[in-house]
């Protein structure tokens, strides 16, 4: 498995570990709409914007339209950088469809769970330069699709003095919170971006960070104030769809393409070739472990205690909603 031509396989964008291949070649139905692909190849960017309201939660049909989407974007070849955002304003994504993991269905969960693991496996390992654009919250597995990407902006919130107007995001693996723990590839993501120690703390407290702490462990690298500009300077908001242009005018979608641009600037070779150098390893470990680590989350979330903590959570989660 992890031989030369497997490793340029999969750091070229082409499938090399077929068995558990979530998709074919044909679009999941529902594909375009629940990931808005914007491709403008005069610049070499392309945009995925996630589209699943209420929350971007991950199911197993959205994350197979999140990897459609980015093979489709892949193949191009004049695209070299892809932006991964949001339509939703204040949620960048609220990690796994906790739906999905309450009372699963014994076929559909270890689908759900190779679903989960190709997303991994195919945008850490994308030969685009990947750059989140983190407009909202990022709890979880919205956390790990953004630490999954190569840079991170995050917005700061709307830190309007009217209590009613104001909206801080956050960002992190806050499992523990809810009676379950990171698998260990995600946890393992969170040690490579902010470090050992670090890391240990905040996944044994499933700690959320505001903007500020975000960018100050390195969680992030960049943070904007949450403003409008003027007019976007680049040619990609003249070919984003109508229910994203207002977004794409913001302080947060402008430095994400800075970001974009600079990348897309760099010779892609040398580019692929540095990703490979840090990522390659931790992707082919987790391949090598992939049934091992599909049996392990199967048998942890039908435990008995682990369902009723989760059927808790979404029950608060509805409970909260329900309020507003
Ligand atoms: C030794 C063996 C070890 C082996 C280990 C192996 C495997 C490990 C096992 C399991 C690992 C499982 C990994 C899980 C990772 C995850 O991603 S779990 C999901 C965690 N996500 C969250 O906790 C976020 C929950 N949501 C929120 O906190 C808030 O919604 C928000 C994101 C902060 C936004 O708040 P806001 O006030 O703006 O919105 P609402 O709360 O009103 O929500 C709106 C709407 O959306 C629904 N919703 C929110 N989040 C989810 C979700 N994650 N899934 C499904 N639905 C969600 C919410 O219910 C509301 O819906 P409505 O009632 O219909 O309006």
């Amino acid at each position: 498995m992890n031989t030369p031509r497997a490793r340029a396989m999969l750091f070229m964008g082409r499938r090399s570990h077929q068995s558990h291949a979530p998709h074919k070649h044909s679009p999941p139905a529902v594909a375009n709409d629940l990931v808005i692909s914007t491709v403008d190849e005069n610049s070499g960017i392309a945009m995925l914007t996630m589209n699943r309201p209420p929350a971007n939660s991950l199911s197993l049909e959205m994350n197979e339209a999140l990897c459609y989407s980015l093979k489709t974007v892949e193949a191009n070849p004049k695209i070299q950088s892809v932006i991964l955002s949001s339509t939703n304003p204040k949620i960048f994504s609220a990690g796994l469809d906790i739906t999905e993991l309450v009372a699963p269905d014994n076929d559909r969960l270890p689908r759900f769970w190779n679903s989960l693991q190709q997303v991994y496996i195919d945008l850490y390992g994308s030969r685009l330069a990947t750059v989140a654009a983190i407009q909202g919250h990022a709890p979880a597995a919205g956390c790990f699709l953004a630490m999954s990407c190569d840079y991170r902006v995050m917005s700061e919130g709307d830190t309007n003095n009217d209590i009613k107007k104001k909206h801080v995001p956050t960002i992190g693996l806050n499992e523990t919170q809810l009676g379950i723990a990171a698998p260990p590839w995600m946890g393992q993501l969170l040690v490579r971006t902010i470090g050992f120690r670090q890391a240990e703390l905040a996944l044994a407290l499933g700690t959320l960070f505001p903007p500020e702490q975000a960018l100050s462990i390195g969680l992030v690298d960049d943070i904007v104030p949450h403003q409008q500009v003027e007019s976007g300077d680049h040619k990609l908001v003249d070919l984003l769809p109508s229910q994203i242009k207002d977004q794409a005018q913001n302080s947060l979608l402008q430095k994400a393409y800075t970001q974009a641009q600079i990348y897309a600037k760099i010779p892609p070779q040398a580019r692929v070739a540095s990703k490979m150098v840090t990522r390659e390893e931790h992707i082919f470990r987790m391949i090598a472990k992939r049934d091992e680590d599909t049996q392990h989350f199967c048998g942890f979330v039908t435990q008995k205690a682990v369902q009723k903590n989760l059927t808790a959570y979404v029950e608060a989660l509805k409970n909260k909603s329900a309020k507003k």
